[in-house]
């Protein structure tokens, strides 16, 4: 069954605001009508009402506001859930149609992701699909939802923007964007704006003519030149000098970039992909230019923290430990039942690089065949490879936390359906998530 196509309502009557949405969502692969008037809105809207996940409606439209045409919907059996969109002097307007039952507001302007993720949330509960595509990233539904994102995004030229946490799998899913794109017989070069010196990160992306300043011997082609029609993979985007940020906009916008020392401008063919485990949307002070931010995050991609998927951790385990075992003498047999319900419970500030790393070292030093949970987490006390044994209590927390995250992924985080699945109360449930640390 291909993944379900979210049929949206949008009604707005700004032409380029409505315009970029529709583009935007259409990207998304969902299938947008949109009306730019209230009477428009409020007669198509009596057709399809049924049909639709969910209505975007902006409040101030020329002919009637937002809120009449979702006071006459609302009346229909079936009304779709609305999501308001809002000028900041309007907010108590909106405040008081979420209490009367829209599903949420958002205040103008707004970052396009953030934005997805409320349809995402806001819109009726999508039917469980089965997948018949291999994913490559991960089991879990949020990496395979981000997978699918990157195959989406492969077909276009804009930019991209990769975030999530350290070690979680940024580069990793850069590649594969660029694998699965038209340009993967074309260079991936990947330059970690964080590692090279600032003095030096101009001249290795953007290269030098000879002479350009003492020690410059020779002509040098930087990474932007080097990419050549492939990726230019920007690592770290956040820790680039703001100089060279205003660098890098110009190269955008113009397609072209010179090296240092010389005049001619040298056409720029690749296409970026940037990452960043900071948050440098603007208003974050994050000392990133909100200019070049709009550029780059185009189009979003977000790799969630190892924690939030534990289907990926037994999987990554799995396919760690073949890989470790393959290189080495050792005779692994598997995993023991604890070292998993341990993994389980392990929050992996690391992420995938800490998996990764732990995996190989319990590789090379267990004694036995199995791996035991003092195998993988050496450091940590009470955990020894022999018997290898975890306290009761922390194996049954791991047990609850994994199957209320399981819970509240198949209610879409809706507590009091996850509790109900659970078979327990509203607040039994809010008490254990926070006691375990489960976010909502
Ligand atoms: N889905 C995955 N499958 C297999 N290996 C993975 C996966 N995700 C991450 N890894 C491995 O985990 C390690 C860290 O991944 P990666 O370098 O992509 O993370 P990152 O988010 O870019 O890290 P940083 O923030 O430090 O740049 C690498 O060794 C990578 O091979």
């Amino acid at each position: 069954m291909p993944p379900e196509i979210a049929r949206i309502g949008l009604v707005e009557d700004d032409p380029v605001m409505g315009g970029s949405i529709v583009q935007r969502l259409e990207l998304e692969g969902w299938d947008v009508t949109w009306w730019q008037t209230g009477h428009e809105a409020v007669s198509g809207l009596s057709r399809v009402a049924g049909a639709l996940d969910l209505v975007i409606c902006d409040i101030q439209l020329p002919d009637m506001s937002g809120e009449a045409v979702f006071a006459e919907l609302a009346r229909q059996p079936n009304a779709p859930p609305f999501l308001f969109i809002t000028g900041f002097a309007e907010i108590d307007q909106a405040v008081r149609l979420m209490r009367s039952g829209a599903v949420d507001f958002m205040t103008k302007p707004f970052a396009m992701d953030d934005f997805l993720k409320r349809i995402a949330t806001g819109r009726r509960s999508a039917r469980a699909g089965t997948r018949l595509k291999d994913y490559v990233l991960g089991q879990s539904p949020s990496m395979q939802h981000t997978e699918d994102l990157i195959h989406r995004y492969a077909a276009h030229d804009l930019p991209v923007l990769i975030t999530g946490e350290t070690g979680s799998g940024k580069e990793v899913a850069a590649r594969l964007l660029h694998q699965v794109s038209a340009r993967a017989q074309q260079p991936f070069v990947a330059v970690n704006c964080a590692a090279i010196p600032a003095d030096l990160l101009e001249s290795e992306i953007f290269g030098h003519e000879k002479g350009a300043f003492t020690g410059a011997h020779q002509r040098h082609l930087g990474y932007a030149e080097r990419a050549k029609g492939g990726t230019l993979f920007l690592d770290e985007i956040g820790d680039m000098p703001m100089a060279l940020q205003a660098k890098l906009l110009r190269l955008i916008e113009s397609e072209s970039f010179t090296r240092l020392g010389g005049e001619t401008a040298v056409p720029f063919r690749a296409r970026i992909v940037a990452a960043t485990h900071r948050d440098l949307a603007p208003g974050q002070a994050s000392g990133f230019r909100e200019d070049l931010y709009f550029r780059i995050a185009v189009l979003p991609v977000e790799v969630p923290p190892l924690r939030q998927r534990p289907e990926d951790i037994l999987w990554l385990l799995d396919r760690f430990l073949e890989n470790a075992a393959a290189r080495s003498d050792a005779r692994i047999r598997g995993i023991s039942a604890l070292t998993e319900e341990a993994a389980l419970a392990h929050p992996w500030p690391g992420n995938v690089r800490e998996l990764r790393n732990r995996v190989d070292r319990a590789v090379a030093l267990s004694a036995s065949e199995w791996i035991m949970p003092g195998d993988l987490f050496p450091d940590r006390p009470g955990t020894t490879s022999a018997p290898g044994f975890l306290p009761l209590a922390d194996v049954r927390d791991a047990a609850e936390r994994r199957q209320i995250e399981r819970a509240l992924e198949q209610t879409s985080g809706q507590v009091i359906k996850a509790a109900e699945l659970l078979g327990i109360g509203r607040s039994t449930l809010w008490e254990k998530m926070t006691r375990l640390g489960v976010r909502g």
